[in-house]
């Protein structure tokens, strides 16, 4: 077996939106948290790619597909060769299968986020979605649209899984877009959602518009004129719809042959899969996956990043989980809150690195006064930071989110405070007390070599008495003034050597007397 198979056998899709009893949906929170805030991906924009539309119609079975691409662009790093596998090799990862049934619930993420560099350098990583197919005999209407809706407001590319043509009903079901991109757009600048792309599955009119994306453009214009005697409702749902996307494209699939769509024994391998399908697969995934064409998602006009994404879900959900679907206002209040709270984190690291670089676990004591200092300084960064980022909602609703910051750095504060006069007690005892031992130790040294009448250790136990008599009036300088706070902490640490030099030697002699005892004990035993 192939190692690709290898490394994406070891992923599997975490189904972060589950679906509750009495049609409620739940986020699983840690799972999301463990995904998103992964050390090496928790700062890069993210690119969300999502697969919605009815169920039953292939759109987990295509973004195993995509996940091949992935593996192969991203992660193996090769350039030529076949992404799109071999013969005879089954189809895995997002679970998919035959027959009439629904497979996937809820939403989910792939497990491996796949890393990536756009053209412009920026490094970004790439999450896969996997979405509730809608219309299934189990889901209510607000189900169908829960799913839609938080799945195209969470990502930067929609795919709009669509079987054999593009009809009313499915541009209706973009209604609830076009009235939040509407409210939205009033309120802040820029688009709210990036790319929208139409999937057309089991295209049968070729000989109209020709497979891929140039007859999907085509089908998209006609489908999304404004004429004359349309209902003004159509005509402000094309105009809106066109308006809140950066970017509508579609892409015409060819049907993937009989044993695909009707075998029960198929397991997607490509041997079993049209031709056509394969080449349109070809072109169609470097549409979407290739660096170059890679969008970010963005709100208020600002990369959205993994650990910010923690918090669209967080919000979005809070809001999607009422009796009623949310009212488009609701949303947007919504992004905005996540959109707030997303400066409010930003600004809150700035405060912790820079205060972790002062006074953290491993710095000396500071002298509350300075510490004081560097604390309205480094505040009044992270307020800056909050401050520079646009945010959505108006002025009204970032103060609110000001004040809480404040407070919240305060809060923060005061426990860095009590670390740091914690470090001071410790010192306080710690280091006099070792060089207090030596001046001691030393001038015994002096009483002895004045016994014995031996003046080198007599001079060598003044000199050291007088040393360490200075380090501690130095050290005792350095702590109460918070001046010389280098020399201070070197004291610290020369204080700190010489006590674990003492602690090893007290424990070397210790472990030599036990060993020697074991060796009496065992020739004592062999006496006997
Ligand atoms: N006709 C047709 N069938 C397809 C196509 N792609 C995949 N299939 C078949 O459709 C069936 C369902 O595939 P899934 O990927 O599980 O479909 P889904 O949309 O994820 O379904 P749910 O998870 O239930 O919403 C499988 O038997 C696939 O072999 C396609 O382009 N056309
Ligand atoms: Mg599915």
């Amino acid at each position: 077996m192939s190692s690709k198979t290898e490394t994406l056998k070891s992923g599997w899709g975490i189904q972060v939106v589950v679906p509750g009893p009495e049609h409620t949906f739940t986020l699983d929170e840690e799972a999301l948290t463990a995904l998103l805030l992964r050390e090496d991906i928790k700062d890069r924009a993210v690119v969300i790619i999502s697969v919605a539309g009815a169920f039953r119609k292939g759109k987990s079975f295509l973004l195993d597909f995509f996940l091949r691409y992935l593996q192969h662009k991203y992660v193996l790093g090769e350039s030529g060769g076949e992404w799109i596998g071999v013969e005879d090799e089954p189809l895995e990862g997002f679970k998919w299968r035959g027959g009439s049934e629904r497979e996937t619930t809820g939403l989910l993420l792939w497990s491996q986020p796949f890393k990536a560099t756009l053209a412009n350098g920026e490094k970004v990583v790439i999450f896969l979605m996997d979405t509730q197919g809608t219309f299934d005999s189990q889901s209510t209407v607000r189900d169908n649209a829960t799913v839609f809706a938080l799945s195209t407001l969470i990502s930067s590319v929609q795919i709009y899984n669509l079987s054999q043509n593009i009809e009313e009903d499915d541009l209706q079901h973009l209604q609830l877009f076009t009235d939040y991109g509407q409210l939205a757009q009033e309120s802040s600048s820029g688009r709210p959602f990036q790319r929208l792309q139409f999937l057309v599955r089991d295209w049968s009119f070729p000989y109209d518009h020709p497979y891929g994306a140039l007859g999907g453009q085509q089908l998209l214009k006609k489908r999304l004129q404004i004429h004359e005697g349309q209902h003004p409702e159509l005509q402000n749902l094309r105009e809106y719809v066109t308006r809140i996307f950066d970017e509508i494209a579609c892409f015409l699939m060819p049907h993937p042959g009989l044993k695909v769509a009707t075998n029960p024994d198929f397991n997607g391998k490509l041997a079993d899969i049209s031709p056509e399908f394969k080449d349109s697969l070809k072109q169609l995934l470097p549409m979407l996956l290739a660096p170059e064409n890679l969008v970010p998602k963005l709100i208020e006009g600002q990369k959205v990043k993994a650990k910010d994404l923690l918090l669209y879900f967080k919000t979005y959900m809070k809001v999607f989980n009422g009796t009623e679907l949310p009212e488009p206002r609701t949303i947007l209040a919504a992004t905005s809150e996540a959109n707030n709270l997303s400066a409010v984190a930003e600004a809150r690291e700035v405060y912790e690195t820079l205060m972790e670089e002062i006074c953290g676990g491993t710095r000396p004591y500071v002298q509350p006064r300075q510490l004081e200092e560097e604390h309205h300084r480094v505040m009044n960064k992270a307020i800056h930071a909050f401050d520079s980022k646009k945010k959505m909602g108006g002025k009204e609703l970032a103060d609110g989110y000001k004040a809480e910051l404040e407070k919240e750095l305060e809060e923060l504060f005061e426990q860095l405070r009590s670390h740091n006069e914690a470090k001071n007690i410790y010192r306080m005892i710690g280091t006099p007390v070792v060089f207090a031992t030596v001046a001691v130790l030393a001038y015994m040294l002096v009483v002895l070599g004045n016994m014995f009448g031996v003046q080198t250790v007599v001079a060598a136990g003044q000199a050291a008495v007088v040393g360490a008599l200075v380090m501690i009036a130095v050290w005792i300088y350095s702590r109460t003034t918070g001046q010389m706070r280098d020399v201070g902490a070197q004291l610290d640490e020369i204080a700190d050597s010489i006590r674990s030099y003492i602690l090893n030697q007290a424990f070397d002699s210790m472990r030599s007397r036990a060993t020697a005892a074991a060796v009496g004990y065992g020739a004592d035993k062999k006496r006997t």
